[in-house]
This record gives structure tokens, sequence and C-alpha cells, in this order.
């Protein structure tokens, strides 16, 4: 019997091509999205067409050169092999979607609908282990508005983010362990950094998040969209799981895009950590799930150069989740709400 469900797992999506043009396209879309660059939309405007996009597109044209296969784009590729193993473990047919670029949202959801014309539901599951605005919510608003708009009849529901599951964890950790067996002096969990504003903003209190002291370990009703809170959560599960000191891991944030980001920063730390006696660098970035720009460009690339080039002896960088099989049980759960 065809299943009366649908999954779409959502990502973030990449350009069509390593072209400039595809660049400007791709960016100029990701860049005007209010809840990425969140001022008003003629500053934006004249923020991501005039100065960043002109700037940036032939940059990451660049960057997306040195990790493009002959399948395309690596994060798309990797959604695609996790629709793939997620068909095999769930009965439920399974979609992707990009909220920039392509397959689309709307694309999405009408290939659920083309597999399964009287589809009922659909869950979709965003594949960013914490939240925000920037990256789940913008997800989640997204499809609920195309939802609206085309008048769908199927009824939509959202994975919640994951950061703190059992599974998920026990996912990441067991990808991490064989690592370990190696020497090494600290852990980098490198994060994709965010606008301290963007936490601010998200905070339903109103005067939590970086305004009370230690606000990330005092409990608080904000921690359910708190980004910060939520990556330190990750990290400190993940590592008593693993049972790593607190003398040999760190975080840090990455990819920052102007002033007033989440600090310390990873390419300051990576240039800082040799003369601090870290020489041997182990180093994930848990706020993706598929490898992509971030991780194989600026942090195994990039990064890499960095911490070599400042008198590193030996940086191994951890993949992302990808299509390992206790992450692909992970989401089949969460997807289904089969819990055991
Ligand atoms: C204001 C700018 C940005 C915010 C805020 C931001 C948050 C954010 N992004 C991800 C996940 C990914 N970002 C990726 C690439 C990327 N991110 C930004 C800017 C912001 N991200 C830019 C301009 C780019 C494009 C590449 C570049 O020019 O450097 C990617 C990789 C995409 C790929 O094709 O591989 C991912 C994934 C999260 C999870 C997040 C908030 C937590
Ligand atoms: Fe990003
Ligand atoms: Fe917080």
């Amino acid at each position: 019997m065809t299943s009366k469900k649908g999954i779409l797992l959502m990502n973030l999506g990449s350009p069509d091509s390593t072209k400039v043009k595809d660049l400007r396209k791709y960016l100029g879309q990701f860049l005007m999205d209010e809840r990425v660059i969140d001022q008003p939309w003629l500053l934006r405007a004249l923020l991501v067409k005039g100065i960043i996009v002109p700037f940036r597109a032939p940059k990451s044209a660049e960057a997306y050169k040195t990790i493009w296969t002959d399948k395309g784009s690596p994060l798309i590729e990797i959604t695609r092999q996790l629709k793939t193993a997620l068909e095999e473990v769930i009965e439920e047919p399974v979609e992707i979607a990009m909220r920039y670029g392509s397959p689309g949202t709307e694309e999405g959801f009408n290939s659920l609908l083309k597999r399964n014309p009287s589809l009922e539901e659909v869950v979709a599951l965003p594949l960013y282990p914490h939240y925000a605005m920037s990256s789940y919510e913008t997800a989640v608003e997204y499809a609920k508005e195309i939802h609206k708009k085309k008048k769908y009849s199927f009824k939509l529901s959202f994975v919640k983010p994951f950061f703190d599951e059992p599974d998920y964890l026990n996912a990441l950790a067991e990808n991490i362990r064989p690592y370990l067996s190696e020497p090494y002096d600290q852990v980098l969990f490198s994060y994709h950094g965010i606008p301290e504003r963007h936490i601010r903003k998200s905070d339903v209190t109103g005067c939590h998040c970086l305004q009370v002291e230690n606000c990330c370990e005092v409990p608080s009703t904000a921690h359910a969209y708190c980004y910060r809170h939520q990556v330190f959560t990750t990290t400190k599960r993940v590592t008593e799981i693993l049972n790593i000191p607190k003398d040999k891991y760190s975080i840090s944030f990455q990819s920052r895009l102007g002033k007033g980001w989440l600090t310390p920063f990873t390419d300051v730390r990576l240039q800082e950590l040799p003369a601090e006696g870290i020489k041997k660098l182990l180093i994930l970035c848990p706020a993706f799930v598929s490898d992509c720009l971030e991780t194989l460009e600026e942090i195994n690339i990039r990064g890499r150069e960095e911490f070599m080039n400042a008198g590193g002896e030996l940086y191994t960088m951890i993949p992302c989740l990808n299509v390992s099989p206790l992450w692909v049980k992970a989401i089949a759960k969460y997807v289904t709400g089969n819990r055991d």
C-alpha cells in the first residue's frame, strides 16, 4: 500500500555551478533573506546587491571550484544519498528540498505529490541540529509560506532541532570515536557563526540571552531558540559520552561575515593554538550534518593552512555525519515518530 505520508529532507542549498553568474544568483537569493541579513529591505538590497555579491561572487566561485565534484555540489549530493539511504529503512517516500537554489521547497513538495497524489501528510526535517533564525527558522517559515500559497491539502509538520536528542548525539559520538585512538592535543568543535544580534532577537524572554551572566548555563525558556546554548549543549553531551576531559576540547565559530559575530573565531583560534602547545588538532563542524563548502574548503583547506603555518604539526578534520548508518537510523526515528 502506498504511504499517505511523505518525508522532506531540507537543506541549505548550493549554486547551480561554479560559474560567477550562478554564484551571484545563489548569494543574491540567500543573502536577501531577511532572516539571514536582518536589515530593512532597502539597506539589505544596497548591501547585498551593491557590495557583498559583486565582491563575494568571484571569490566564492573559486572556493566552490576546490570542492566541486562530477556530481556537482557535495552538500546536494550528500543530501541525495541520505534520501536513498533513508528510503532503504523506512516505508515512506523521501524527497529533498533546498532553501536556496534547486531543488527548491515547492519542487520538493511537488515531487512527493507526484509519487502519491493522495498524500495526506508531509513531515519535514530541516537538516540543522541547532535552532537559528538564519537556518532552521527560515527553512520552516518558508515551507509554511509555500504550503499556504499553493493551498496544498496535506498536513505539514516539522522535526524540531535535535541538538540534545540521544540518537543524534550517539551517532555524532560514534563518528568521532575512531579518531580519538591516535594521539591528539585538543578537539576543536567549530560551529557556523551567527551575529550576536540574532541570538538577542531569538530570545523569547527579551532579557536573558547575552544579558545574564553565563546566560547559556543558567536555565531559561530562551534556550529553546538559543543557538549558542544549543551548540554548548551538543558539545557537552558528546564529550561526556566520549569521556573527553574539559582541557582536551574547545569551541569556536567559523564563517563570519561582518562584525559582532559569536566568538571565539575559528580562523583566529587556529592561528593561536600552536603557540598554546596545541600542535595535534582534531577538528569537527557539528553545525552541519552534511559536508559542504564550509567544512571541505574553509576548514579542511584554508583552516589546515592557517594551523600548519602557525606551527601546527597534525591537523585532522572529522567528516560530518553524512550518511553514517547510525545517523540514518536516528533520522528514521525522527521522521516516523517510532521511538524504542
Ligand atoms: C549573514 C550571513 C550568514 C549567516 C547568518 C549564516 C548562517 C548559517 N549558515 C549555515 C549553513 C551554511 N552556510 C553555508 C554557506 C554560506 N553561508 C553564508 C552566510 C551566512 N550563513 C554564505 C555567504 C555562504 C556561501 C558561501 C560563501 O560565499 O562563503 C553553507 C554551505 C553551502 C554549500 O553549498 O556547501 C552551509 C551549509 C547555518 C547552519 C547557519 C546558521 C547557524
Ligand atoms: Fe552560512
Ligand atoms: Fe543563551
